[in-house]
């Protein structure tokens, strides 16, 4: 397949509640939703993932749209592709900025699913028809506030719950959360908050039964992590710290975790989640798929993603009504008793709604040689 013509929607969407992080608040976000069009006049879609500031990666939207217009876009134009692997090849010049790089992969990913008459989930080996939701809950600004979300989250079935902690905001939260929820699927991410220092205070969450505590060090604490998982007893779980298969071989090798949350966004795309996928499951590394406030195709990649053996935890990605009044895809991603059916229909299995998607465009620009 030939790329003959590339279209970046410059959308901007906005959630329909604030979401509060360790790191700041979003309220509006601004996503590159991308088509690439072959010679055959056929559309495969992807969105970026990244956050309006460089507080979770180094990238951001703008960086996002700067290095696809003038490096990715121009480096894929014209080039005859018949696999999406080779997209990363094509890519290698280009350091890092992963998340760019996954947004255009996973239009790629799509429109070659579609020429193969494949889903997406089954062209990347998935083997689930459906896939467990979890449901990420930003800071609240009460107990008795984030005790409501979880209950009304509990009664429409998600099968875990995330919550975020940091110093201060800790031990005493989730001692509340269990107490009132004993028996809930419940893990923290405190988004790099703690230091090593910390390991005593760490140590007092192992009474409360965490599935995991996610990335509690430094994104580049490889080493540290290690020494933090000989200390507790709760299983580390590594988001930031990961943005790679080498990352992941480093963290193996180390014991720096028990489990990882994938995003495909984080690691430069769909082929390299699913060789993390692959590699984690040779080496007994459990995964889930983490989410980055996606719309609904971003959303998609996710479903077909979490659809492989190996995606044993639930994940981060819950329905479309989780963050949009209206989502840009037909139709929206549901959730059914805690369950997300996985599409058995050509490509990411959901519709992009062109007029959406025109109505929450702020700018569009197209490429072509
Ligand atoms: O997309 C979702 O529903 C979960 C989002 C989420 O929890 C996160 C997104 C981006 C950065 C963080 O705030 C957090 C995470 O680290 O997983
Ligand atoms: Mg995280």
């Amino acid at each position: 397949m030939i790329i003959t013509k590339v279209i970046m929607n410059h959308v901007r969407m906005r959630l329909r509640e604030p979401f509060h992080t360790s790191f700041g608040t979003i309220q509006d976000k601004d996503i590159a939703v991308i088509e690439v069009i072959d010679e055959k006049g056929n559309s495969g879609w992807g969105e970026s993932v990244a956050l309006p500031d460089p507080t979770y990666t180094e990238e951001t939207f703008k960086t996002n749209w700067h290095i696809l217009e003038d490096y990715l876009i121009p480096l894929l134009l014209n080039r005859e592709i018949s696999h999406p692997d080779e997209v990363g090849v094509i890519f290698s010049p280009i350091r890092r900025n992963y998340m760019a790089k996954a947004a255009i992969e996973g239009a790629v990913w799509d429109l070659y699913a579609k020429r193969s008459d494949l889903s997406l989930s089954d062209a990347l080996g998935g083997t689930r028809k459906s896939i467990e939701a979890g449901i990420s809950i930003g800071i609240q600004q009460s107990k008795e506030e984030l005790f409501k979300k979880i209950e009304g989250y509990l009664e429409e079935g998600f099968k875990r719950i995330k919550i975020k902690i940091k110093p201060g905001m800790d031990v005493e939260i989730i001692k509340a959360v269990r107490e009132r929820f004993p028996d809930v699927p419940l893990m923290a991410d405190a988004n790099s908050a703690y230091t090593l220092k910390d390991t005593d205070h760490l140590r007092k969450l192992d009474e409360f039964n965490l599935l995991m505590i996610e990335q509690p060090l430094g994104a580049d604490d490889i080493i540290n992590h290690a020494k933090l998982q000989k200390a507790i007893k709760t299983p580390i779980c590594l988001d930031e710290s990961i943005q790679s298969l080498d990352d992941v071989k480093k963290a193996v090798e180390l014991g720096s975790c028990q489990i990882i949350n994938i995003k495909i966004g984080r690691v430069g795309g769909l082929s390299s989640a699913r060789d993390i996928h692959q590699y984690c499951k040779e080496n007994g590394i459990a995964v889930w798929c983490g989410g980055m406030l996606e719309a609904g195709i971003g959303r998609a990649f996710n479903i077909a993603l979490s659809s492989l053996e190996n995606f044993t935890l639930p994940g981060d990605t819950a329905g479309s009504a989780r963050y949009w009044e209206e989502d840009i895809i037909n139709p929206e991603v549901v959730v059914v008793d805690g369950l997300i059916e996985v599409p058995s229909s050509i490509g990411i299995g959901y519709e992009p709604n062109r007029e959406t998607i025109k109505k929450y465009t702020v700018n569009q620009t197209i490429y072509s040689k």
